[in-house]
């Protein structure tokens, strides 16, 4: 359940008369999300999210609010943050860090197909070129120095031949650092549960609050090892060639970037497998029991360093 903090009727109405979206209707809470307070609020101008952050501070905030504002202004299908009437894109509400912005159309899907695939390619293509006149920047807080500590944390937990695995793959990325790849803004995390897709067609992206400034091809990575695999984690080739055909289709990739995918998959999949591990063996104080299997990502990760030498065939 993820309204960690309640905000009644009458206290929303209150609340609201700090911006200029009309009288309160209704207001929901919503029961997906384990990060912040989520509530569908609907007032007599339409419906919109009311999000309390209840771990992102007031400082960190505008860089993702704006960032979904410059994007949406874009016309990427994003949530638009609404403006209060003092014209800030945050606010505050019993006590926490709060934001409304637009309510897109649509449901996360469990089991996308190539069209699904290939629309996710497009919209993560169109972000990264959006993004290039987004003027702040911020450094990746799960990049590969975050990748090396936190594997320490969490390496006592793990048996001989998974430690190994993590150490092999450690060693393996400090190897490849490849500098050169095109760099900007990107999401970081579009798993198939921050898309929303209404029937067929994509309703929006969702769930900002990784995004940062960093290797696109990664980014492109971090979708390809969720929304293209069988239940094993293996590559499925057609979802896969969907997803990169249609950004492609958007932003050429470039040749550096070709050589670099089998390793860019491997970096994604040691990412999450390190984050899940940690979220795991480290749950923060009075945190609900949501945490993510870390098996999927160390299956993912197996299957990536077996496939090497064959994903560098596979390309667009
Ligand atoms: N702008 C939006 N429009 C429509 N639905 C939304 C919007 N924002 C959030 N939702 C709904 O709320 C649910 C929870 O949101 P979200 O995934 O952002 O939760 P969270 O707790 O903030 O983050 P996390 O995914 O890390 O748990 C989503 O699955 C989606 O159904
Ligand atoms: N998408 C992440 C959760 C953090 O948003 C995971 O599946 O591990």
């Amino acid at each position: 359940m993820s309204v960690f903090t309640t905000v009644t009727p009458d206290e929303a109405s209150a609340w609201l008369s700090q911006y200029a979206i009309g009288k309160l209707v209704e207001l929901n809470g919503i029961s997906s999300g384990i990060e912040n307070t989520n509530y569908f609020l609907t007032t007599t101008h339409g419906r919109y999210v009311l999000t309390l952050f209840e771990k992102l501070t007031h400082a960190e905030l505008p860089y993702f609010l704006n960032l979904m504002d410059h994007l949406a202004r874009h016309g990427v299908p994003c949530p638009q943050p609404v403006a209060n009437i003092a014209d800030s894109l945050l606010a505050s509400l019993n006590g926490k860090p709060a934001s409304i912005v637009s309510c897109l159309s649509g449901q996360s899907l469990e089991t996308p197909g190539i069209a699904h695939c290939a629309q996710v390619g497009e919209t993560l293509a169109d972000i990264h070129l959006a993004g290039k006149t987004f003027p702040i920047q911020r450094s990746n807080p799960r990049g590969a120095a975050w990748w090396k500590a936190t594997a320490q944390q969490v390496a006592p937990f793990l048996d001989a031949e998974a430690a190994r695995l993590l150490n092999d793959e450690l060693r393996f990325q400090a190897l490849h650092r490849l500098q050169d790849l095109p760099r900007g803004v990107v999401h970081a995390d579009l798993f198939r549960d921050n898309v929303l897709f209404d029937g067929e067609r994509l309703g929006g992206v969702i769930d900002f609050y990784f995004a940062c400034h960093d290797v696109w091809l990664y980014d492109v990575a971090i979708a390809v090892n969720d929304w293209c695999v069988s239940g094993d984690g293996a590559l499925d080739e057609a979802h896969m060639l969907a997803l990169l055909g249609a950004y492609h289709a958007v932003r050429p990739f470039t040749p550096i970037e070709r050589g670099a995918w089998p390793v860019m998959l491997r970096a994604a999949a040691l990412r999450f497998w390190v984050s899940r591990l940690h979220d795991l063996h480290f749950p923060r104080p009075g945190e609900l029991t949501h945490a993510k299997d870390p098996g999927q990502f160390e299956r993912i990760l197996r299957q990536r360093v077996a496939a090497q030498s064959q994903l560098q065939r596979v390309w667009v």
